[in-house]
């Protein structure tokens, strides 16, 4: 159970993109009363139009400065790639003091590309939620998804500790268990987690989709178990996902080239009859799942 703020934990908390991610801390912030006003910002006016409807946050905004203006949390809640252009447009209305924050999936490009734009006087605290859906846009939020998810935060060698120390607080009174990392070892760490499992997802349903049509009906009609997990992370958002492998390329690449050694050895195996090599492998992996099921269970 999610404690209930008193106090606010800030006063006006300025979300800039309203998605997945955007309308969930939305959500989180209303129900643990953790900020005196959210107020929203996105691109698309048909999107803008969608928040007020459905209602999640107290001001909603077509541009970002007056989103932005006095506020003492901003977040910014769009795909990786967008973020220096989003850091550039709001640097001149940024309050002092205010924290500026993020949940990119990637951690060292986001630095790169907004570190230029957040002015002296602004404490910069990135951070990267470990929680989501296959799905987009202000509909899919809810107040629960990090609920029991970790949030891992990335400050910055010679960032203010107790903006770091307040933005943690948040994101535990939002439901989080919260940790600390350098951007560079979370863009390894998340490559191999992560992001290396949506490019094999992709690949399968894409191998998939592209078979002779009759085997395609046979795998649609069939689809349970495994492959049906892999078309469900295979549906996640397209822009999300081409910003993610571009801006962390060379960890994804580092990690994808083990993988395919790693399969190469597995299809040697099997051309080779080589039944031993396959069970030795299956019985690490199996153990490795219990694993974290036990530990969840601690
Ligand atoms: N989806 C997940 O599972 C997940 C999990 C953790 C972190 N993230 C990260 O969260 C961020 C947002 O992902 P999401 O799942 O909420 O995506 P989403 O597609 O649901 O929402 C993205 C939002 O950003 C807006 N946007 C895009 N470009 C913009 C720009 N230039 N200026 C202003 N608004 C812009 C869109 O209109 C939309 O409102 C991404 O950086 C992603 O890496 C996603
Ligand atoms: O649960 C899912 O659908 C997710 O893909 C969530 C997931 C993940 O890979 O675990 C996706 C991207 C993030 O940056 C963090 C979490």
């Amino acid at each position: 159970m999610t404690e209930i703020a008193t106090k606010p934990l800030f006063q006006r908390l300025a979300l800039v993109g309203a998605g997945l991610i955007g309308s969930s801390i939305a959500h989180a912030a209303r129900r643990g009363n953790l900020a005196g006003h959210i107020a929203i910002t996105t691109r698309s006016p048909d999107t803008l139009k969608r928040v007020r409807e459905l209602g999640f946050a107290d001001s909603v905004h077509d541009d970002i400065a007056s989103a932005v203006a006095g506020a003492d949390l901003v977040i910014l809640c769009v795909p990786v790639g967008a973020c220096g252009r989003v850091a550039e447009a709001m640097k001149p209305h940024l309050a002092p003091g205010a924290i500026v924050s993020d949940v990119g999936s990637v951690k060292q490009a986001v630095i790169r590309d907004m570190l230029p734009h957040i002015p002296a006087e602004v404490h910069f605290v990135p951070g990267h939620p470990i929680a989501g859906t296959e799905h987009s846009g202000p509909d899919s939020g809810f107040a629960e998804l990090f609920d029991g998810r970790w949030c891992i935060l990335t400050p910055l060698p010679d960032g203010d500790a107790n903006a770091a120390a307040r933005l943690r607080a948040f994101w535990e009174a939002a439901g989080s268990t919260v940790t600390e990392m350098e951007a560079e070892h979370h863009d390894k760490v998340l490559a191999i987690t992560s992001h290396l499992p949506h490019l094999i997802a992709y690949t399968i349903v894409g191998t998939a989709v592209d078979l002779e049509e009759s085997t395609k009906n046979e795998v649609i009609k069939f689809s349970a178990g495994g492959f049906r997990d892999f078309t469900r992370i295979a549906a996640s958002d397209p822009v999300m996902w081409r910003d993610v492998f571009l801006n962390n390329r060379e960890a994804v690449l580092e990690m994808l080239q083990r993988f395919s050694e790693d399969l190469s050895y597995l299809q040697r195996a099997i051309r080779w009859g080589e039944g031993d090599k396959l069970e030795e492998m299956f019985t690490r992996t199996r153990a490795i799942r219990r694993g974290i099921i036990a530990a969840k269970q601690a």
